[in-house]
């Protein structure tokens, strides 16, 4: 049995998210928008108001076509089961840093909206903060040769094209086309994007009411983009982000090579709240569903540390991408 943890939620937010619980009915009634990222530069404008429609309407859309080699995210997911199979002992050895979203912990999430850890454990790779925290290459029995160096670079073509994408809602909201990028810039010690590792626990029986692969919540940075293994379902996005009305949850079905994305708070706040972010949780799979491991990748555009936030209609205060941030991290770990 988990702890109920009561906390104190600072941001509005939060307080929304404290509220859901596990409310709702499942339907797939609202689709997430798929849009083809095919020749993006020179139908950059034509995708743009595609990505803009889906952002403002539903918050989360998937894409396809969109340069990052399936050969490259199956061998992320090879690595990823990899490291999660080590014995628990080699993965101590790389602990979650406090705060700085790096390192490895294992159910050590607890949402506010169900107040119980998430099943499951991660390893999240945020590049200026990994002193110490990538397994052996060599000379240990648990060693897993090449992992930093093809998981860096795995990490780049996410950044890339979460950049390509930012780069769209930059020109709709009135800022340079390199508005985001310059904001994202991964060469900058306050660099604080993350490519994030997750392993849900397999399960038997029917599960408990209250427990979750992952409760319902909403990002808290620009852009998430989720990679999803196929046959390994029970993501649910829930279009519309509001409290008083009942509450619809879509199944965001795994497809091979297509990369399912969301807003953040964080792109809401900077656009003044026409982005939506979207709330979504990873529910626990049934007895007649496969009840084996989950694996997903997550890689979160969060703006750099000292980075500005503020809309073009200046709706919210000033506020730095460290403090928003900081506030998020706190009330989640
Ligand atoms: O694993 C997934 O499909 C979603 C993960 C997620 O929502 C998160 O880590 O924020
Ligand atoms: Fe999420």
């Amino acid at each position: 049995m988990q702890p109920t943890i009561q906390r104190d939620y600072s941001l509005a937010e939060l307080n929304l998210e404290k509220t859901l619980g596990s409310r709702g009915t499942e339907n797939d009634r609202k689709a997430i928008p798929v849009i083809d990222l095919s020749d993006f530069h020179e139908r950059k404008q034509e995708i743009t108001e595609q990505l803009w429609a889906a952002a403002i309407e539903v918050g989360f859309f998937q894409v396809t076509h969109h340069d990052i080699a399936l050969t490259d995210i199956n061998k992320a997911f090879q690595f990823s089961e990899q490291f999660f199979s080590l014995p628990i002992t080699e993965k101590e050895q790389y602990p979650l840093k406090d705060g700085l979203n790096a390192g490895w912990e294992f159910q050590a999430q607890v949402r506010p909206s169900t107040g119980t850890a998430d099943r499951k454990e991660s390893y999240q790779i945020t590049r200026p903060h990994m002193t110490e925290l990538w397994p052996e290459e060599s000379e240990s029995p648990s060693a897993i040769a090449g992992f930093q160096s093809f998981l860096l670079s795995f990490e780049h073509q996410c950044w890339q094209l979460g950049m390509n994408i930012l780069s769209c809602f930059a020109d709709k909201l009135g800022f340079t086309s390199d508005f985001f990028r310059n904001a994202h810039n991964w060469q900058a010690d306050d660099y604080q994007s993350t490519l994030r590792l997750l392993h849900y626990l397999p399960m038997e029986g029917k599960p408990a009411p209250g427990i979750w692969r992952a409760g319902a919540h909403t990002d808290f940075d620009c852009l998430t983009m989720v990679f999803q293994k196929a046959g390994q379902g029970g993501l649910q996005a829930c279009p519309g982000k509001d409290s008083n009305s009942q509450l619809e949850w879509t199944n965001v079905v795994p497809k091979e090579g297509v990369i399912t994305c969301n807003i953040g708070d964080m792109l809401m706040r900077w656009s003044d709240d026409q982005l939506k972010s979207t709330l979504h949780r990873v529910r626990m799979p049934q007895p007649d569903e496969n009840q084996g491991s989950r694996y997903s990748m997550a890689f979160f555009c969060q703006a750099n540390r000292n980075e500005v936030i503020q809309g073009p209609k200046k709706k919210y205060q000033a506020i730095t991408a460290a403090d928003y941030l900081q506030q998020r991290i706190k009330a989640n770990f």
